[in-house]
C-alpha cells in the first residue's frame, strides 16, 4: 500500500511536520500530492495536506486516510514548495503557509454537497445513491460507500459537480433570466401584430429576435432601456418567459464593463515596456522596478505587458493594494480583458471569493487582480507579476504566516522564468536602493500623461497661524481656497491622517517635536507614568511642561480624529456638501462605493477623509487637495516616519488636476523646515531618497542593516516584561557579536484587549543563523505558549512598528 506523507491541521511546534498515513486502495486515485484529506490524529479527525507520496514508511503500525476533501488538488507542486519555504521564512508552522494560500472556505470545514447536472441517469453505481434526486449530500456518499473512482469520472466527464454549502443561502445563487417562450417566427408574428403605442414592447422582442439566448432579467432592462412591467407584459402574453438561473457570483458583471483596446503608447511608455516585453519573450527571470510620477501611465504599461503575456498563451497576476482595488481599478482590468479577469479583494463575501479562486482554478480566467494573498493564485504558467503601489504595507501580512508579497512574487517570478514589474511614485526607499545599485532594473517615467506640471503645493505654517491668533485646525489660506472651489462648483478633497494613534508630543510655538537622541523616533507620551518614552530602546524622560527649545508652554499631544474635523468644518464653511470617507463610515459593504458615488456624482463639495482617499481616486473636478495634519504621520514612532509621509503627500497631491482643470495642493504644518515636507512639496523624490539613505545609515536602519521585531504578550505585564527580557538575554548569547538588542521596551500601543505587550528588536548586518535561534527559543516556551496565555510573534522585516 503507498504512503500519504501528510501536514495536519494542528499548529504547534511539536506538530510542525509531516505524519505518515496508508493510503486505503479505494482512495489510490484519489489521494495525491496537493490534495486535502481527513486523517485520524489521536481520538480525533483532522484535515490535513498530502504533501508527497511514498511507498515506505520508517513507522510501523500506520492508520489510514480516512477520506479525500478535493478530487483535484488545491495547491500545485510549485505551491507546496512554496509553502515550506514560506514557513520557513517567516518561522511559521507549514499548515499556516498553506492555508495561507487557499480561500477561507478551503480552510473550514464546510459541507459539501454533490449535484447531478444531467437529467440522464447516472452512470455507475451513482445513480443509485442519488435515487432521484439532483442533489446529495458528500456525507451521504461517504456514509454508503459511494465508488471515488466513478464519482472522479462523472466529474471529469462534467455530468456531476461538487458545491460547498459557504452558507446555505448563498452558495448558488439564482436569479431570473428572460428567454422566448414561443419560436422565433411566432416572435416576429407577435411583433407585427403590436399596437403603434407598444413602442417598448417592440424593442423587447426586437432584442431576442436579434439574440434568442436567454439573458438576465436585470441586463434585459438596462440594455433595452425597459421596465419589469414590460416584460412581464410579454411574459402575460406568453411570448416569453422567465427561468431561474444558477449564476456565479460574479460580484463585478463582466458585461457592465465597455472594452478598451490598447493605446498607442507615449515615448516615455514605449521606453519603460521594451524592456519588459523583451524579458516576457525571452522568459526572463527580471525584476523591474517602474518609478513613474503619478498619471504618468504606469497602468497602461500594465495592461500592455499583460497583453504580450496572454499572446504567449501565459498568465498574469496584478497586484493593487486593498483599498486602491477600487471599481474604477477593476474597471481598467475588465475593460481591457474582459471574462478573463479574476477580481480576488477582501471586500467579497467568502462565496465570492471561492468562486473567483474556482475560476482561477479552473483556469477559466489567466488575469487575476487582486491584494495581498492573490499573489497565491494557483495559476500554473506564469508569465508576468505585478505589484503596483509597490511601497504600500499592506502587502504584509500581519499575522502568521507574515511574508511580504514582494518576496513571494520574486520566488515565484524564478520559478516561472517570468519577470516581476514593481510600479510606484514613491518606490519603498529599500527598492530604489536595490534599483540603483542594479538588482531591479530601473525603469523611469517622470512625465504626466496629459503634459500638465503636477500641482504646486503650498505649505501653511500653522505656527504663523497661532501666532496671528487662529486657534482653529483650518488655516485662512485654507478655509478661503475651500470657499472659493465651492463658488466655482468645483470640489475639494481634504485629507487627514488615519484617526486615533497619535501621542507625540509638540509644541505648536515653534513646531519642536520631543525625540529620542539614539534612535531619531518621536517620543510617545505616556499617561499612566507621566512620562515620555522611545519605543525602539528604553531611553525615557519625565514629560516635560515647557518646550526644551523655546521655553513656551504651548506643548502638547496631538490628535484628531476625521469626525471632529467634520464638525468643525460644518461650522466654519456653513454652505459645503460633505462627504466623511473613514474606517467609520465605510464599515458596512458597498458604504465605500456610496460615498465615493455620491462625489462623483457631484452630489457633495468636499470629500474629507483618511488614508483610504489617497490612492487610485480620479475625479475630474477636483481642484483642490488640503492636508490637514502631516505632523501627525510624521512623528509616528516608527523608522519609516519621514517616508511615509512623503510617499503620502506625493499620492495625494497626484488627486488634483488629473485632467483639464489646473488643481493645487495646500499642506499644513508646524514643519515646515522638514525635508520629508520640502521635498514633497517639489515633488523631488530623487533628493528625498538621498538625504533619508543618510539618516538610515546615520542611525543603522534599513536598506543599510535590517530589523527583527520579537512582541511578547501577556495578561500579566510583570511576565510579559519578564518573558521579552529573558529572550533579549538568549538572543545575544546565541546570535553573532555584530547584532544589536533593542529594547526590551514597552510597545507603542502599550495594552491591547487587557494584554500588556512588550517588545525587543534585532538590529543587525547578516545573521544567517538567526531563524534557528528564533525557533529553539519558541520551542524552549512551547508549553507556556500551550498552556498559558503568553503569546510570541515574531516579524522579520516589519513594516507595522506598533
Ligand atoms: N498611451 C496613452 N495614451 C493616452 N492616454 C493614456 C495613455 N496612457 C495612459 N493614459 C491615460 O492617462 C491617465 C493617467 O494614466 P494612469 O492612471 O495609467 O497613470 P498611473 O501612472 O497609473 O497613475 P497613478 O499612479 O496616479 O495611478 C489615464 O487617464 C490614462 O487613461
Ligand atoms: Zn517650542
Ligand atoms: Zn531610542
Amino acid at each position: 500500500m503507498l504512503i500519504a506523507k501528510v501536514i495536519v491541521d494542528v499548529p504547534t511546534s511539536q506538530t510542525n511536520h509531516s505524519f505518515d498515513y496508508l493510503i486505503p486502495d479505494h482512495l489510490t486515485e484519489l489521494v495525491k500530492e496537493g490534495v486535502r484529506v481527513s486523517v485520524p490524529f489521536g481520538p480525533r479527525k483532522v484535515m490535513g495536506f498530502v504533501i508527497g507520496i511514498a511507498d515506505q514508511s520508517e513507522f510501523n503500525k500506520l492508520r489510514p486516510v480516512d477520506q479525500v476533501l478535493d478530487m483535484t488538488p488545491v495547491l500545485t507542486p510549485e505551491l507546496l514548495e512554496l509553502g515550506k519555504w514560506l514557513a520557513d521564512q517567516t518561522v511559521s508552522f507549514y499548515i499556516q503557509a498553506y492555508q495561507a494560500m487557499l480561500p477561507q472556505v478551503l480552510k473550514a470545514k464546510y459541507k459539501k454537497e454533490i449535484e447531478s447536472l444531467t437529467e440522464d441517469p447516472l452512470p455507475y453505481g451513482l445513480d443509485k445513491l442519488f435515487a432521484g434526486r439532483a442533489v446529495i449530500d458528500f456525507d451521504e456518499f461517504v456514509e454508503r460507500e459511494g465508488n471515488y473512482r466513478d464519482l472522479l469520472k462523472s466529474i471529469h466527464e462534467g455530468i456531476v459537480q461538487i458545491n460547498y454549502m459557504v452558507q446555505s443561502k448563498e452558495t448558488v445563487k439564482k436569479v431570473a433570466f428572460i428567454e422566448p417562450d414561443k419560436e422565433l417566427y411566432l416572435l416576429e408574428e407577435a411583433l407585427i401584430d403590436l399596437p403603434k403605442n407598444a413602442q417598448k414592447q417592440r424593442v423587447i422582442l426586437e432584442y431576442f429576435l436579434n439574440d434568442p439566448l436567454p439573458v438576465q432579467k436585470s441586463k434585459l432592462i438596462q440594455q433595452c432601456n425597459t421596465t419589469a412591467s414590460t416584460i412581464k407584459a410579454l411574459i402575460d402574453k406568453g411570448l416569453l418567459k422567465s427561468v431561474e438561473k444558477k449564476l456565479y457570483r460574479n460580484p463585478y458583471n463582466d458585461d457592465s464593463f465597455e472594452r478598451t483596446t490598447s493605446l498607442p503608447l507615449s515615448s516615455q511608455q514605449k521606453q519603460a515596456i521594451t524592456p519588459i516585453w523583451q524579458s516576457i519573450d525571452e522568459n526572463m527571470n527580471d525584476v523591474f522596478l517602474l518609478h513613474g510620477v503619478t498619471g504618468s501611465g504606469k497602468t497602461e504599461v500594465y495592461l500592455q505587458a499583460i497583453e504580450k503575456v496572454l499572446e504567449k498563451g501565459k498568465e498574469a497576476i496584478v497586484l493593487v493594494p486593498e483599498i486602491a482595488l477600487t471599481p474604477q481599478m477593476v474597471r481598467r482590468f475588465k475593460g481591457r480583458f474582459g471574462g478573463d479577469v479574476a477580481v480576488l479583494h477582501s471586500a467579497l463575501s467568502p462565496g465570492e471569493k471561492f468562486d473567483e479562486w474556482t475560476r482561477i482554478h479552473k483556469k477559466e480566467v489567466r488575469v487575476v487582480v487582486g491584494a495581498r494573498s492573490a499573489i497565491f493564485a494557483p495559476f500554473e504558467n506564469l508569465g508576468i507579476i505585478i505589484i503596483d503601489e509597490e511601497h504600500e504595507t499592506s502587502y504584509k501580512q500581519e499575522e502568521q504566516p507574515r511574508y511580504h508579497a514582494r518576496e513571494v512574487a520574486k520566488y515565484r517570478g524564478e520559478f516561472h522564468h517570468c519577470p516581476v514589474v514593481l510600479g510606484s511614485a514613491t518606490p519603498l526607499l529599500e527598492s530604489f536602493a536595490r534599483a540603483k545599485k542594479g538588482v531591479y532594473q530601473l525603469l523611469e517615467m517622470p512625465d504626466r500623461m496629459n503634459e500638465q506640471e503636477m500641482p504646486p503645493v503650498e505649505i501653511v505654517d500653522m505656527r504663523e497661524e497661532l501666532h496671528q491668533g487662529n486657534r482653529s485646525m483650518f488655516s485662512r489660506r485654507l478655509l478661503e481656497a475651500v470657499k472659493l472651489r465651492i463658488e466655482k462648483k468645483e470640489q475639494v478633497v481634504l485629507f487627514l491622517n488615519r484617526r486615533g494613534y497619535s501621542t507625540f508630543v509638540m509644541c505648536r510655538e515653534c513646531g519642536d517635536v520631543m525625540k529620542c537622541p539614539a534612535c531619531d523616533i518621536a517620543l510617545t507620551f505616556h499617561k499612566s507614568s507621566h512620562q515620555l518614552k522611545c519605543h525602539y530602546c528604553d531611553f525615557h524622560i519625565p514629560m516635560v511642561r515647557n518646550c526644551p527649545t523655546c521655553e513656551s508652554d504651548q506643548i502638547r499631544y496631538f490628535g484628531t480624529g476625521t469626525q471632529k474635523v467634520e464638525e468643525a468644518l460644518r461650522e466654519a464653511v456653513p454652505e459645503a456638501r460633505i462627504v466623511r470617507m473613514d474606517v467609520d463610515t465605510t464599515r458596512r459593504k458597498g458604504a465605500h462605493e456610496k460615498l465615493l458615488n455620491q462625489f462623483q456624482e457631484k452630489k457633495a463639495d468636499i470629500l474629507l477623509g483618511t488614508q483610504m482617499i489617497a490612492k487610485g481616486l480620479d475625479f475630474e473636478d477636483v481642484t483642490l487637495v488640503g492636508v490637514l495634519a502631516v505632523d501627525a504621520m510624521l512623528n509616528l514612532p516608527d523608522f519609516r516616519s519621514s517616508e511615509k509621509t512623503f510617499q503620502l503627500l506625493t499620492q495625494v497631491s497626484g488627486r488634483a488636476g488629473r485632467h483639464k482643470l489646473p488643481g493645487e495642493v495646500i499642506l499644513q504644518t508646524y514643519s515646515k523646515e522638514h525635508y520629508a515636507i520640502e521635498l514633497a512639496s517639489q515633488y523631488n523624490y530623487e533628493q528625498f531618497f538621498l538625504q533619508e539613505m543618510q539618516m538610515r545609515k546615520n542611525f543603522h536602519y534599513p536598506p543599510y542593516f535590517f530589523l527583527t521585531l520579537i512582541n511578547v504578550s501577556h495578561p500579566n505585564q510583570l511576565k510579559a516584561m519578564e518573558v521579552t527580557k529573558t529572550i533579549s538575554r538568549l538572543l545575544y548569547k546565541h546570535l553573532s557579536d555584530s547584532v544589536t538588542i533593542l529594547g526590551p521596551t514597552p510597545s507603542p500601543i502599550e495594552r491591547i484587549n487587557n494584554r500588556y505587550r512588550y517588545q525587543c528588536m534585532i538590529k543587525y548586518r547578516d545573521e544567517p543563523d538567526q531563524r534557528k535561534v528564533i525557533r529553539k527559543i519558541l520551542r524552549h516556551y512551547y508549553d507556556e505558549i500551550q498552556k498559558n496565555d503568553l503569546t510570541i510573534q515574531v516579524d522579520f522585516e516589519p513594516y507595522q512598528l506598533m
